[in-house]
């Protein structure tokens, strides 16, 4: 049996391979328009006209094989056949952004250099289009001596002729390679320009549009208040947009509790699934709406071209901290969840930036403790407004983002003095085009976005509620003791109790932040089905998790319970990954301890400084 044909996507950051990987495979690869959103080697399968299968793979971009960064260094492996465990890639795919065919010409020779069957998908054609740029592709086919075909990977255009290139491409004349092979880089460079000048037809500047957009989203002034504006609007969005949504959401859940209620007859059953899966799961699937929200304006941040001028806006800001805009995706990202933020310092090449980086990841705020503040906001914060279209709830959940923010800014600005020495780097970072976002795209992004959500309350935040449930059942309480007190849970609570009662936190509070380690959005459901179970006992009137909350919480507790939360580690698989890509206990133990130690000084800091100013 013959071995399986590999083909390899190649080329410059944002060039479009993974669009045109997705479009080839039916693979469902992040995308988004700035450089390096790629940082693994990702395989899928396709076929050749033949019917042939093909194992195709989309690599990180790089500039060329001399790798700066992690990434970069899987690219070059893959390439030269170096990856532990795959063969050489029998055909290249040099995948070039047909409106910066300057730039991408120089890594697309060396990569013809290597004398290997190779393929260029001339993508990005429309925006070239756009802009007013006409190119040949025979003329450069011509004079790269091979194949050249014009894609739009996200039309799904020029695809069969690809594919056409690539089953044809064993047999290809390989008799001018030799003349490539040996050009330094400032040879490929100027050898670059004449290519690139005699592909292109004609050109007329359009660019105007976008350069004057640029004077002033990126303008050292107006630049930041803008980003700083944005993110605010963003934030009262996610409060104001999503009410009548999670109001909706929550009446299903009730309607479908008292229907239970009434179906069942009164019992370990009903119980469960009242307290534990009506009660403790769908206090947090309410949040989906939010969830949802948040991840609008990130997707079209991150597709309109947005998101690397954010990267450009705060690299001075971030300078100042020692970190570099290159820092700036992979903590933005975090804003989602720290695991893929912390897989993208990938794309950082300094060593001690990408330790630092990966070290104050956590604290951005993870879409996971969306939930946690927002029931939090909902059950203290009044609903009122302090200024024209501002929200007293809108603007404290921006205030806790920025909590975040400061704090892993400062963290950083220590970590750079100390244990992770080095002084700013330089940020080079290709700007990318603006783009209208697709709204296909978009959907299709947060549809994803909300399954994800949607399966980690089906599985890990369930799993670990039912199983709270568990020891909060039994053993059963005896006549006029509270189940609380009989239970096995309610022992445990008593013991975490003694430990953070000094920082106002009560018995429910300590047992909560147990199952929340496996992930934060179950602090919210194992504090409804604690409250569920407890209510149930003192045969109270079933009411929602707000008002309990507001029954037995004061404020100073409510405040440290969120102080917490900004701080603490509290998922067990960021530590992991963060194992993964330390290469050791070493990191993680000490990125667990400051964050444990933060969230314990600034929830106790806060709690006895809300209690002195008597609120
Ligand atoms: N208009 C247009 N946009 C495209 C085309 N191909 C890709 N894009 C967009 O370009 C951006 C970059 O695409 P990606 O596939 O993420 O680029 P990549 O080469 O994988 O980038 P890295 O993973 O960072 O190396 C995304 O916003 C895509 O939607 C195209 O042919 N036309
Ligand atoms: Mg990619």
């Amino acid at each position: 049996m013959t071995r399986l044909r590999t083909a390899a996507l190649v080329g410059n950051p944002n060039a479009g391979k993974s669009a045109l990987f997705n479009a080839l495979t039916g693979a469902r690869q992040k995308i988004a328009n700035y450089p390096g959103v790629t940082v693994e080697r990702k395989a899928g399968r396709m076929f050749l006209s033949s019917g042939e299968p093909v194992e195709l793979i989309d690599l990180p971009g790089s500039y060329s094989l001399d790798a700066a960064s992690p990434d970069e260094e899987v690219t070059r492996k893959v390439v030269q056949g170096e990856f532990p465990g795959e063969a050489t890639p029998d055909v290249l795919i040099v995948v070039l952004d047909a409106a910066n065919l300057e730039q991408h010409l120089v890594f697309a020779q060396e990569l013809i250099a290597l004398g290997k069957p190779t393929v260029i998908a001339l993508n990005m054609v429309d925006l070239a289009e756009r802009d007013g740029l006409a190119l040949d592709p025979e003329a450069l086919s011509d004079a790269l001596g091979v194949p050249v075909v014009s894609t739009v990977a996200v039309r799904k255009r020029g695809l069969d002729a690809l594919v056409e290139a690539m089953g044809s491409a064993d047999g290809q004349d390989m008799s001018t390679r030799h003349e490539v092979a040996g050009q330094t880089l400032p040879e490929r460079r100027l050898a670059a320009r004449n290519i690139a000048k005699g592909a292109i037809l004609s050109q007329s500047g359009t660019h105007r549009l976008h350069a004057s957009l640029d004077k002033v989203l990126l303008h050292p002034w107006l630049g930041p208040p803008i980003l700083f504006a944005l993110l605010f609007v963003i934030f009262q969005a996610v409060f104001a947009w999503a009410t009548p949504f999670a109001d909706a959401l929550e009446g299903v859940i009730t309607a479908l509790i008292t229907f239970v209620e009434g179906a069942l007859p009164e019992g370990v059953l009903r119980d469960f699934i009242t307290q534990g899966v009506l009660t403790g799961v769908g206090s947090v699937v309410v949040f989906l709406p939010q969830i949802v929200i948040l991840f609008a304006f990130i997707l079209a941040m991150e597709q309109s071209g947005y998101m690397a001028r954010a990267a450009f806006i705060m690299d001075r800001l971030m300078a100042y901290v020692g970190l570099s805009g290159r820092s700036f995706i992979p903590l933005l990202s975090s804003f989602a969840c720290a695991i893929p933020g912390i897989m993208a310092t990938r794309a950082i090449a300094d060593p001690k930036d990408r330790l630092t980086t990966i070290l104050v990841a956590p604290l951005m705020t993870c879409s996971a403790r969306l939930p946690v503040y927002a029931v939090i906001i909902a059950a203290f914060i009044p609903s009122t407004t302090v200024g024209p279209g501002i929200g007293l709830q809108g603007l404290v959940l921006f205030a806790l983002y920025v909590a975040g923010i400061i704090g892993a800014m400062v963290v950083a600005l220590v970590l750079r003095r100390t244990v992770a020495k080095g002084g700013a780097s330089g940020f080079i970072m290709e700007l990318p085009r603006y783009q209208m976002p697709p709204l296909r795209d978009l959907a299709i992004g947060l549809w994803q976005r909300a399954w994800v959500f949607l399966r980690r309350a089906g599985t890990i935040i369930f799993a670990a509620t039912i199983a709270l449930w568990i020891l909060l059942s039994f053993p059963k309480a005896e006549p006029g003791e509270s189940q609380l007190d009989a239970s096995i849970a309610g022992k445990v609570a008593d013991g975490l109790h003694v430990v953070m009662a000094p920082i106002g936190f009560n018995r429910e509070i300590s047992l909560a932040l147990i199952p929340a380690m496996a992930a934060r959005e179950v602090a919210v459901s194992a504090l409804a089905t604690t409250y569920a179970v407890e209510g149930a006992n003192e045969e109270e009137e079933a009411e929602g998790l707000i008002p309990r909350l507001q029954a037995g919480w004061t404020l100073p507790m409510a405040l440290a319970f969120l102080a917490w939360f900004v701080f603490a580690p509290q998922c067990i698989s960021t530590i992991a990954v963060a194992k993964r890509e330390t290469n050791g206990w070493k990191w993680p133990a000490f990125m667990v301890a400051y964050l444990f130690g933060l969230a314990y000084v600034f929830a106790g800091i806060t709690y006895w400084s809300a209690l002195a100013l008597g609120l």
